[in-house]
C-alpha cells in the first residue's frame, strides 16, 4: 500500500511530458567515440524512455511533446505507435527545429558518456496550447522530467500540465533528470526546478540533484531526510533519494523509510539507469505497492538495462523483471536478453 490516490476510470495510466529524442549507441563498445564508426539508433529522451519502460510493464501510457517534420520525428512517433503509447499530444513542429540526439560513448562498463546535440531541439518548442486539459484530466498521472524546463516556451507548458493534473486530481511525477549542458546556469536551474517541485506529488531525484535543487534553501546539506521533508512541507507525499549503484532511499509524508533494494551488475553502459528505475518504481506505486516493493521493481529493471546496449529497446516487462529477480546471483555480467 502507498500513500498515492490514483483516479479510477481514466484510460490513460501516465502521460510522461517533455522529450522525444534519438540515442545514437556506439556499437563498437570500448572503444573511444573518435574511432568509433557505427552506431544503432533508438528512441532516446529521458521522459520518452520512461512512457516505454510503462507501456512494456503492460499500463496505458501517453506523451505530451513535439516532434520535428521530418525522417527522425517519424521514426519517433512510429516507435511510440508500434510500442502502445498514446501519441495524439504529440504535436509535429512545423518551425525547422530539429530532434535532440545523444550520441553515447561506451568505454568500459563504468566510464561512458553522451555527446548531446541540442541546438534548437524541438522539444524544447513545446507550447501552452499543446497541453490539453481533457487528455491530462483522462490520466491517472503524468510526469514531468526536468529538462523540458530548461527554456520557453516548454517551460511555461510544464507549470500548465502541472496546474491542469492538480486541478484534476493526477497524480504529479516528477523526475528532476537534471542535464547541466541543456541550462543557462545552475542558479536558473535551481529556482526554476524548486518551483515545480513545490507542486509535485512524488519527486525522484539522485542525491547530487537535490543538492543543486536546494542550493539557497539548505546549501551544503546531505541529509536525505531534511531533504524529504522540505518537499513535505510543500505537496510532497513520497520523497525518492537516488545514491547510483549504492540504491535508493524512499520517504513518506507519514514519515516512513523505505530503503530500496538493488541488484548490481557489471553492465554494458551506465545510463539508462534512471529512466528504467523511475518506469518501474512509477508502475510499482500504480499497483498500489508500498514504496519499497515498487523500488525493488525499479532496481531490477535498472540492471537489466544497463546490461543491455539500448534504454528504450531494452525496457523490460514484468515477467522478466521476476524472472531477473529470481535468478539474481550476485554482481557479474548477465546475458539479460536470455532471461
Ligand atoms: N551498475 C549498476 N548495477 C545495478 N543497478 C544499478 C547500477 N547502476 C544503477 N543501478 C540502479 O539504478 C538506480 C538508479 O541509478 P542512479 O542513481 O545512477 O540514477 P541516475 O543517476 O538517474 O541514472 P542515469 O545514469 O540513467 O542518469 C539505482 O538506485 C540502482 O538501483
Ligand atoms: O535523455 C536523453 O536525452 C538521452 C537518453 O535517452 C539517454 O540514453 C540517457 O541519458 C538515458 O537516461
Amino acid at each position: 500500500m502507498n500513500n498515492l490516490v490514483f483516479q479510477k476510470d481514466r484510460e490513460l495510466d501516465l502521460i510522461a511530458v517533455g522529450r522525444l529524442g534519438v540515442d545514437l549507441n556506439a556499437n563498437e563498445i570500448h572503444r573511444p567515440m573518435e574511432e568509433t564508426l557505427t552506431f544503432t539508433k533508438y528512441l532516446g529522451g529521458s521522459p520518452a524512455n520512461i512512457a516505454v519502460a510503462i507501456s512494456r510493464l503492460g499500463l496505458k501510457a501517453g506523451f505530451i511533446g513535439r516532434v520535428a517534420d521530418d525522417q527522425l520525428g517519424r521514426f519517433i512517433t512510429n516507435y511510440l505507435k508500434d510500442n502502445n503509447i498514446d501519441s495524439s499530444s504529440v504535436v509535429i513542429d512545423k518551425s525547422g527545429a530539429k530532434t535532440g540526439l545523444a550520441f553515447t560513448e561506451i568505454k568500459s562498463p563504468t566510464d561512458c558518456s553522451i555527446l548531446m546535440y541540442r541546438s534548437d531541439a524541438v522539444d524544447l518548442r513545446l507550447e501552452v496550447g499543446d497541453i490539453k486539459e481533457e487528455y491530462i484530466k483522462n490520466s491517472k498521472a503524468i510526469l514531468i522530467s526536468g529538462t523540458a524546463l530548461a527554456a520557453s516556451p516548454s517551460r511555461e507548458a510544464c507549470f500548465a500540465a502541472v496546474e491542469l493534473a492538480r486541478k484534476n486530481k493526477t497524480v504529479v511525477f516528477f523526475d528532476i533528470d537534471y542535464r547541466p549542458y541543456t541550462w543557462k546556469s545552475v542558479e536558473e536551474t535551481a529556482i526554476y526546478y524548486s518551483l515545480l517541485a513545490e507542486k509535485c506529488d512524488v519527486i525522484i531525484g539522485t542525491r547530487e540533484e537535490f543538492d543543486m535543487l536546494e542550493m539557497f534553501s539548505n546549501p551544503g546539506n546531505k541529509d536525505d531526510f531534511v531533504t524529504a521533508k522540505k518537499w513535505f512541507d510543500f505537496n510532497a507525499k513520497i520523497m525518492v533519494i537516488k545514491h547510483g549503484k549504492e540504491g535508493s532511499y524512499a520517504y513518506t509524508l507519514e514519515r516512513d523509510k523505505f530503503t530500496g533494494s538493488v541488484f548490481p551488475v557489471i553492465p554494458v553502459k551506465t545510463f539508462g539507469a534512471g529512466d528504467s528505475y523511475a518506469g518501474g518504481f512509477i508502475y510499482g506505486l500504480m499497483q498500489g505497492y508500498d514504496p519499497g516493493k515498487a523500488m525493488e521493481i525499479g532496481a531490477a529493471s535498472a540492471s537489466i538495462v544497463v546490461s543491455s546496449h539500448s534504454c528504450s529497446d531494452a525496457m523490460p516487462g514484468i515477467d522478466k523483471i521476476r524472472r531477473f529477480i529470481d535468478q539474481y546471483d550476485g554482481e557479474k555480467a548477465y546475458d539479460v536478453e536470455n532471461i
